[in-house]
């Protein structure tokens, strides 16, 4: 699993790796770095002999690393251009030391130290250096950066996106990309194009992943990013901060997912009770149950409002629908019928296409107060219970909440600039208030551990997804990984449906295009995710084919 850290980890860790027990020279963590940048970006690039290459140092330790880098790629064949842009006494003393390193192989041919560009020949020159190159190297701004860019950088940092636009220069960012904010991926001036953040096609980063490359507005300006553990002591990497989080990864779920016994039946996958929808939205309570049908639920049940039943009937043979009451929204009249088949239940999803009405909301105090199995609740049911947080934290972490951004604003009181301004932070806070497991739907989408208040990011799905009805499939996913692999941690279960759902809805991408692809055909790609996934699973022997297969 990928660990993600905040800038002020980050310097504790180098902390711990200078001054603590290990005692490792500044100069040679230095050093490091510089060479894996040299070294990643040049596989990637297939090798630096013969490129000319523009590399702008900053005046702090980002910088520092970007005079190690100019030192290794001009041995290993390439021609570069190095803006210094600090001045001599700006830097720390390992910077300096490779500073005075790189000056000994300093020449007009193969090596040239420039100064900030200052009068107007100045930058027409760097333009025309960007334009006749094909590499530039962003070691201006790491995780020091916060705030807007200030001058020259700013102008850099556009005449670079401007090269890389016109297609003349790949941009390697060393560590973070200058101007996005390596704690809450806040880039420099928003949308403003003049004084943005630079967008990188890789970036090489050190020790862990920061939240700055997983969070957007910064993740868009990261390109293919790789992570250096730069000589860190494993312990140190390896140890638990106070708030971790982590990146999803295939490897990751592939974990949770356990594969099918052979001999396992529809009562081994669970009996998955949707119960919602009304006659205005019973598309919803539909794509819900067909969610849990194609991750493989053994039973789907849907329960919906009387009035709403012969919308549901026969639509999908697999989902066994029933209508309760007579009504077109569920009322507290009807939760004794729901309590009393509940027994039967593995899990109980309520929420999509439910309605606001007060007497629903009835409904679902008096259900929530007499189930006992685990619940996932999205859409209205959380419109609903925005006041309720002590009954849901009665329930002992046995829930799982999915709001997208405008229902967490809504449930938490927290406003959209406030969620944004620290996502983590906020869903972590609220999951450990409410005593829920959290999924906070969008781009990405994170999961916080009831128990544990750890953070998942997850690293699947696509803009296309931002369709109405994705979140109702999520809600029938999220709740077929709780039944059907018997999963004690509802976490767990939750990370693995958003994990593949978002993942399907690559696969869509990939077949149909970036948008315009439905919520019921990401359903549909399911199985064919999953079997991607058994794929890297190490099969038990008895489970292997005997005949044939593989
Ligand atoms: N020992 C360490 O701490 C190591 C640090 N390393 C590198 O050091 C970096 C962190 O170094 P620093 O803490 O010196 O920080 P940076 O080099 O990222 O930036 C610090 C400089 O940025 C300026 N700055 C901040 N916001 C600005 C803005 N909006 N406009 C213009 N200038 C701005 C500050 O005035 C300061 O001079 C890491 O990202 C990494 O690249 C690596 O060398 C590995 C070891
Ligand atoms: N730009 C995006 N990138 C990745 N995933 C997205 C994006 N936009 C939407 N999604 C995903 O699609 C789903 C949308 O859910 P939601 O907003 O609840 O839709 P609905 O209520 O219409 O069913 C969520 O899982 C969300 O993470
Ligand atoms: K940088």
């Amino acid at each position: 699993m990928q660990k993600i850290t905040t800038a002020a980890q980050m310097r504790n860790m180098d902390r711990i790796a200078m001054h603590g027990v290990y005692a490792m020279a500044p100069v040679v963590l230095m050093e490091n770095a510089g060479h894996a940048v040299a070294e990643r970006a040049g596989a990637w690039l297939d090798g630096w002999d013969g490129k000319d290459v523009v590399l702008f140092c900053g005046k702090g330790n980002n910088g520092g690393d970007g005079f190690v880098i100019a030192r290794h790629i001009l041995a290993a064949g390439a021609r570069v251009y190095v803006y210094v842009l600090g001045k001599e006494e700006d830097y720390s003393d390992e910077a300096r030391q490779h500073l005075h390193t790189l000056q000994q192989l300093a020449d007009e041919e193969t090596c040239l130290l420039l100064s900030a560009p200052q009068s107007d020949a100045d930058w027409q020159l760097l333009q025309k250096r960007l334009l006749a190159s094909s590499v530039v190297i962003d070691a201006m701004l790491g995780t020091g950066f916060h705030g807007s860019l200030r001058q020259p950088l700013a102008s850099i940092v556009a005449e670079v996106n401007a090269a890389a636009a016109a297609g003349a220069v790949t941009v390697i960012a060393v560590d973070m990309p200058t101007g996005v904010n390596s704690d809450t991926g806040a880039v420099s001036n928003g949308d403003d194009d003049e004084d943005g953040p630079l967008f990188a096609d890789m970036t090489v980063t050190f020790g862990a992943l920061k939240r700055g490359l997983v969070l957007y507005p910064g993740r868009a300006c990261a390109g293919h990013v790789e992570v250096d553990p730069i000589g860190m002591p494993g312990p140190l990497l390896m140890q638990l901060e106070e708030n971790p989080a982590y990146l999803l990864q295939e490897s990751d779920i592939a974990e949770i997912v356990v594969p099918r016994s052979p001999d396992s039946h529809k009562g081994t996958h669970g009996t998955i009770a949707i119960v919602t929808g009304s006659s205005q939205m019973a598309g919803a309570a539909l794509m819900a149950a067909h969610g849990a049908v194609r991750s493989g639920a053994g039973k789907v049940f849907l329960r919906v409002p009387g009035a709403t039943a012969p919308y549901c009937i026969g639509v999908q043979p697999e989902i066994m629908v029933r209508g309760v009451g007579t009504g077109d929204h569920f009322t507290a009249a009807d939760a004794d019928e729901i309590i009393a088949e509940s027994k039967n239940w593995s899990v109980l999803a309520m929420g999509p296409g439910l309605g606001r009405d007060a007497e629903t909301k009835e409904f679902l105090l008096k259900v929530l107060a007499a189930v006992t199995c685990p619940v996932v609740l999205d859409a209205d049911a959380l419109n609903l219970l925005a006041g309720e947080k002590a009954l849901i934290a009665s329930r002992g972490s046995r829930i799982i909440m999915t709001p997208h951004l405008a229902e967490f604003s809504r449930i938490s009181g927290l406003s959209m600039a406030e969620i944004k301004a620290d996502p983590i932070a906020a869903a972590r806070q609220f999951a450990s208030e409410w005593k829920v497991n959290l999924v906070l739907k969008g781009a990405p989408t994170l999961i916080v551990s009831a128990k544990t208040g750890n953070v998942y990011v997850n690293s699947t799905g696509n803009a296309g997804m931002a369709c109405g009805g994705m979140g109702d499939v999520l809600t029938g996913m999220i709740a077929a990984m709780i039944a059907h692999q018997g999963m004690s941690d509802l976490c767990s279960a939750a990370c693995a449906g958003v994990y593949l759902h978002g993942a399907a809805g690559d696969a869509c991408r990939k077949d149909h295009g970036p948008y315009g692809f439905t919520p019921m055909e990401t359903a549909d790609v399911l199985p064919q995710v999953l079997a991607s996934l058994e794929e890297d699973l190490a099969l038990p022997i008895l489970q292997q084919p005997l005949i044939g297969g593989k």
